[in-house]
């Protein structure tokens, strides 16, 4: 368990993270999530030991570790860039901590390969020079390198936003499922929303040094507390609240005092049960290859945007429409 008590992070006059109180539980996947500048890494940084907080302690398992440095705090780290030690054979480089420990050859060689075929690193990839590798079998280097370690506690800064679209989606599942098969309590930091949605156990969202929100995926997607959250985190229409006022009048409906957001897969094209109808004109399309996004302009001056899974309902621009919305899918502020 890693608990943050009051940290503040400073770079002179700068403050990068506000007072700030987490905990992050054991075998928790827990994701620090925001906008580049926001603190995460710094945050991450101080966790590790690299960076040490001007106000404020950490607890790893009950023990104060603020003033430890980074080899005592058994804290396991990976990097955006491989850091891999580019003249030392995969081999090499995955033993290297082990050898600092001064384990045996024989435990040295057991302890490689049986992380290394958990990370799909096969005997041939071993004896290879680590630069001779690709950016996503590199990366696996960087993860065994700090699983074989078996630290209590694996941090990861953008572990996977220097891999192409595919390498990166099947990297996440791996390291999701290494992560649960070793219990170990993670620190992911991401600016990338689908990646903590997917992986997390918990997000904290951050933004400009200060805490957002934390929650369950679920929670920071479907119950966003700010508009931050609810328009960095999924997509989210931002409903003017001049132009919503007019269209829940029109339907003499009761309307919110303050801003209002939408989903955008709660804009539906077909009828659905309890809904408020609305003409629209096609605006915009956007295809993504499994799914669309339109744009609408309503008859009420409302600009809606929404997501179509069923790629036969293909809509053209100009194409008058009927939108079905439903008041309980609004989220309010
Ligand atoms: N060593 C440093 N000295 C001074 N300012 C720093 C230092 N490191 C980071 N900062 C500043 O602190 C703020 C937070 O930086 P940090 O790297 O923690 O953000 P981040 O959310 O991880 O962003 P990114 O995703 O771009 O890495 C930024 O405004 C940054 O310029």
């Amino acid at each position: 368990m890693i608990e943050l008590q009051d940290i503040e992070i400073a770079y002179d006059d700068f403050i990068a993270m506000n007072e700030l109180n987490i905990t992050i539980n054991e075998g928790e996947f827990f994701t620090l999530l925001g906008p580049s500048g926001c603190g995460k890494t710094s945050l991450l940084r101080t966790i590790t030991g690299f960076v040490s907080p001007s106000k404020g302690r950490i607890i790893i398992d009950g023990k104060d570790v603020t003033e430890e440095s980074v080899e005592k705090r058994g804290v396991g780290i990976v990097f955006q860039s491989y850091a891999i030690f580019p003249t030392m054979n995969v081999f090499e480089n995955i033993a290297f901590g082990l050898r600092v420990k001064r384990l045996s050859k024989k435990a040295i060689k057991e302890k490689v390969l049986e992380i290394a075929r958990m990370v799909d690193l096969n005997e041939e990839h071993l004896q290879r020079n680590a630069s001779e590798l690709s950016g996503g079998q590199q990366q696996r280097v960087a993860i065994a390198r700090a699983l074989v370690l078996q630290p209590k506690i694996l941090c990861l800064d953008e572990p996977l936003s220097n891999l192409d679209a595919k390498l990166r989606n099947q990297l996440r599942v791996e390291l999701k499922r290494l992560q649960k098969q070793f219990g170990i309590t993670t620190v992911y930091v991401t600016h990338d929303q689908e990646e903590a949605l997917t992986m997390s156990d918990k997000i904290a969202v951050f933004n400009n040094g200060k805490l957002e929100q934390l929650g369950t995926p679920n929670d920071v997607f479907n119950n966003p507390t700010s508009e931050f959250v609810a328009t960095f985190i999924g997509d989210s229409n931002v409903l003017e609240t001049k132009e919503l006022a007019t269209f829940l009048n029109a339907k003499n409906l009761s309307r919110p005092s303050g801003k209002s957001y939408l989903r955008l897969n709660h804009v539906h094209t077909k009828p659905i049960k309890e809904a408020i109808e609305l003409d629209a004109v096609v605006t915009n399309v956007e295809y993504f290859g499994l799914y669309s996004k339109y744009t609408f302009k309503t008859v009420f001056g409302l600009t809606l945007r929404n997501v179509e899974v069923d790629l036969s309902n293909h809509m053209n621009i100009g194409d008058n429409v009927t939108l079905y919305l439903k008041q309980s899918d609004f989220i309010h502020l």
